[in-house]
C-alpha cells in the first residue's frame, strides 16, 4: 500500500503539532521516523491510523483518503502491557482481530497458533500475558498485528522499553516479517542505531511543530542484515552519523548560561 501525506497539519487546541507535512511512502517500504521528543511522531501515526482526523491536508492510502481506521492496517504500540487483555489467553488475544472479522472459532485458533509459532511463541497460546516476560508480551502484540496480514503496519516505539538483547531479537523478527510479507511499515523510534538497522529509509522530523523533514535518507545497506556484521559496516557508521547530526541539529538549543562574573 502506498501511503501519502499531503500538507498534513495537526493541532491540539491552540497548539500546532504538525504543519505542512508532505511525505510519500511507497508500497513495501520500511520507513523509520526519528525526531526529538514531543515533535509529533505519535500524533503523525495516530493521524495515519485514522484515530484522529487531520486538521489540515490529507492522508491517503493507494489514492483513497483516510477518513476512519483503514482495513488492512495494524498498529503496535510501545506499551504492550496495556494493549493486551490480561483476562484473555495469549491465543485469544492474538485471535481477536479474526473474531471481529467473523472467522469460525477453529480457524481463529489455528491461525493464531500459526502466527505465534512464527514469532517464536509456540506453546505459549494457553498462557496469559501476565505470565510472560516483556519481550514475549511484545511478541504477542506483534503476532496480533500480523494475524490479519496487514498491508500497512504502524509501529510506535515498539521496542522502546525492552532490554538490549530482546530488542535486537525483535528487530530481526521485524526484518524477517518485512522481507516475507512485504507490508508498508512506518516505524517510530528514538534510537538512531535502530532506525538505520531496520529501515529502507529514515526521515528526521524537526522539533514541533514538525514540518518538512530535516533529513530524508535512503538506507543503502544490503537487505540481508545481521546485528554484528551490519552494525560494523563503514556505511552503517556513516548513515548513523548523518541521522545523529540531523537529530542533534534539529533539537532546540539549550539557553546560554548567564555570565556568573559580577
Ligand atoms: N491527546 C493530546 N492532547 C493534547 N496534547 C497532546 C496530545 N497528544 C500529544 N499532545 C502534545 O502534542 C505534542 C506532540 O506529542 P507526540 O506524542 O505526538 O510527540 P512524540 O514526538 O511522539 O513524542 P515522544 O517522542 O516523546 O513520544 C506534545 O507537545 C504533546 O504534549
Amino acid at each position: 500500500m502506498t501511503l501519502r501525506l499531503d500538507s498534513l497539519g495537526q493541532r491540539y487546541g491552540e497548539q500546532v503539532v504538525l504543519h505542512g507535512i508532505d511525505l510519500t511512502v511507497p508500497d513495501g517500504q520500511l520507513l523509520c521516523v526519528v525526531g526529538p521528543s514531543g515533535c509529533g511522531k505519535s500524533t503523525l501515526l495516530r493521524t495515519v491510523a485514522g484515530l484522529q482526523p487531520a486538521y489540515e491536508g490529507s492522508v491517503s492510502i493507494d489514492g483513497t483518503p483516510v477518513t476512519g481506521v483503514p482495513d488492512q492496517l495494524a498498529v503496535v504500540f510501545q506499551d504492550y502491557g496495556r494493549s493486551l487483555f490480561p483476562w484473555l489467553t495469549v491465543r485469544d488475544n492474538v485471535a481477536l482481530p479474526l473474531r471481529r472479522r467473523g472467522l469460525p472459532r477453529a480457524e481463529r485458533r489455528e491461525q493464531a497458533e500459526r502466527i505465534l509459532e512464527r514469532v517464536g511463541l509456540e506453546g505459549a497460546g494457553r498462557r496469559h500475558p501476565w505470565q510472560l516476560s516483556g519481550g514475549m508480551q511484545q511478541r504477542v502484540a506483534i503476532a496480533r498485528a500480523l494475524v490479519c496480514h496487514p498491508s500497512l503496519l504502524l509501529m510506535d516505539e515498539p521496542f522502546g522499553s525492552l532490554d538490549a538483547q530482546t530488542r535486537e531479537d525483535l528487530e530481526d523478527l521485524l526484518l524477517e516479517v518485512h522481507r516475507s510479507d512485504g507490508a508498508t511499515i512506518v516505524f517510530v523510534t528514538h534510537d538512531i542505531d535502530e532506525s538505520v538497522y531496520v529501515a529502507d529509509r529514515v526521515v528526521v522530523l524537526s522539533p514541533g511543530p514538525a514540518s518538512h523533514p530535516v533529513l530524508d535518507l535512503p538506507v543503502t545497506l544490503p537487505a540481508e542484515r545481521d546485528q554484528i556484521t551490519t552494525r560494523g559496516l563503514p556505511e552503517f557508521v556513516a548513515l548513523r552519523a548523518e541521522v545523529g547530526r540531523a537529530v542533534r541539529g534539529s533539537e532546540p538549543k539549550a539557553p546560554a548560561h548567564p555570565d556568573p562574573r559580577p
